[in-house]
């Protein structure tokens, strides 16, 4: 150690003032001086290499088969709030669920468990295509509704993973496993007034989630193509009617639609620079049997039954305040369609190879309806009057209307919707007796 001393002091003697004219000592005091110091840097650096090896190793730990219960039960309460994952049966399974026919898809879909989400893995399964589901099953709002999906789509043979698309060891993992032809990305953070209250889930799940699913796809190899969730919502404040993709997105009115633009911009970044195939489709108020509890429909349809006030929203003019209401089963073909005309991504482990597809559909239905028209269908097909309270529209995000043009997606995906608000409505309440009067279910 005493031979340091020199070189400490000799350092200590500062660094020179003008650059370029310090003067080495040649002298072989000097040498052996220098000896020391890299040989003691060099043990450093191994030292440095071989800590950093054991940080790595503990680090990627969960991506490997848990050995026991209680490393399972350490999982859960691990940096990943989702179950455990990994193991030989879990990769079975995973395996399994995706398996399909040459020439079929194999179509990863995250938020599986979702309305639109379930929805279409089934449909995919039922024409023989391999589904695997990603799904946090989170709170948004009642889980047990996302149980009951899983349990159908397990009827099926379609296996939900259950963890969160902001976990890249697990995007990674699963891309390791099954070599996606496609993504179907359908995990977000929905709903358009609860924003203003949680708006750091929207950033979690629309920006940072959309991010991490986007780096795991240029990553992976082959690369998949992606169809992803964006929003009616992106239209914001605009007031020309119908809605075109072409017609400007840059005035959002709440935060749910700021994360689906932003997710529109980062699509076209992953687009030019990795080659992936992205196709953003703007959803017009989807509604359905095992729909969202948190949409007015969904909710009124409960404080109908229950004879709760129905607020029905109006423009501070006391307008009417409309949407393009869009039925589930039209909505699932325009993604079908979506996926089928992708085009290939062009790159392979993170290299971009050539240009690859950047697309954008609205899937509306092109017939907006008033709201206070939605609740009159509901009546009627309750057989209940509704206590209808005419609110004015809180500054909350909300827009007066939304109205589709579909011209694009009927041109390119063959997309035409055929379900006008009476037949889907009337579909929905069916399933909604079914579900929640079977006298074993709450509707909360
Ligand atoms: O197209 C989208 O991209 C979005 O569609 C959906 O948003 P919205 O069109 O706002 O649907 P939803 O809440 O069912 O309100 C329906 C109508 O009822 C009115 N409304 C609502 C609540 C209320 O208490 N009273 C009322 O009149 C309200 O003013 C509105 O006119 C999805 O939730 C969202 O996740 C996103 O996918």
């Amino acid at each position: 150690m005493s031979q340091l001393k020199p070189i400490s002091s000799h350092m200590d003697g500062g660094a020179p003032s003008t650059p370029g004219k310090f003067k080495v000592d040649k002298s072989p005091f000097v040498h052996h001086r220098l000896r020391w110091h890299s040989s003691l840097a060099k043990l450093a650096f191994w030292s440095f290499v071989f800590l950093g090896l054991i940080l790595l190793f503990f680090y990627r730990s969960p991506s490997s088969p848990p050995s026991s219960a209680s490393d399972r039960r350490l999982l859960r309460h691990s940096s990943h709030p989702s179950a455990p994952w990994g193991g030989p049966s879990w990769e079975k399974r995973v395996r399994s669920s995706a398996r399909v026919r040459s020439g079929r898809l194999t179509v990863l879909v995250t938020g599986a468990a979702g309305f639109i989400g379930s929805h279409v893995s089934l449909a995919l399964r039922h024409r023989g295509d391999g589904v695997l589901g990603l799904d946090n099953f989170n709170d948004y709002y009642d889980p047990s509704l996302k149980r009951a999906r899983q349990a159908l789509l397990e009827r099926a043979r379609v296996f939900i993973v259950e963890g969160d698309v902001n976990d890249a060891a697990l995007l990674t993992k699963l891309f390791d496993v099954v070599p996606f032809t496609h993504v179907m990305h359908l995990a977000a953070q929905a709903g358009v007034r609860y924003a203003m209250k949680n708006p750091a889930s929207y950033i979690h799940s629309n920006v940072a989630g959309l991010v991490s699913l986007f780096e795991a796809c240029k990553s992976a190899n082959p690369q998949p193509a992606v169809v992803w969730a964006s929003s009616s919502s992106v239209y914001g404040l605009n007031s020309k009617v119908p809605f075109s993709e072409s017609d400007r997105t840059d005035r959002p009115a709440s935060l749910y639609a700021a994360t689906k633009k932003a997710g529109e911009e980062i699509a076209h970044t992953y687009n030019h620079i990795y080659g992936l195939s992205i196709t953003g489709l703007r959803f017009f108020t989807v509604y359905g049997p095992w729909g969202r509890p948190d949409m007015a429909y969904f909710f009124f349809t409960k404080d109908i039954l229950r004879g709760k006030g129905i607020p029905i929203f109006e423009t501070p003019d006391h307008g009417t305040v409309a949407r393009d209401f869009t039925y589930i089963d039209d909505v699932v073909k325009g993604c079908l369609a979506s996926l089928d005309t992708a085009g290939k991504s062009t790159g392979s482990g993170g290299k971009k190879r050539g240009p690859a597809p950047l697309r954008v559909f609205n899937l509306g239905n092109t017939s907006p309806l008033p709201v206070a028209k939605l609740v009159g269908i509901l009546e009627r097909l309750l057989k209940v009057k509704a206590n209808r309270m005419m609110v004015k529209m809180p500054r909350n995000g909300d827009v007066p209307f939304t109205h589709a043009n579909i011209s694009l997606a009927a041109k390119e995906l063959g997309y035409k919707p055929t379900t006008d608000l009476a037949t889907g409505l009337k579909k929905f309440v069916k399933w909604y007796l079914s579900y929640y009067d079977s006298g074993k279910r709450s509707s909360g």
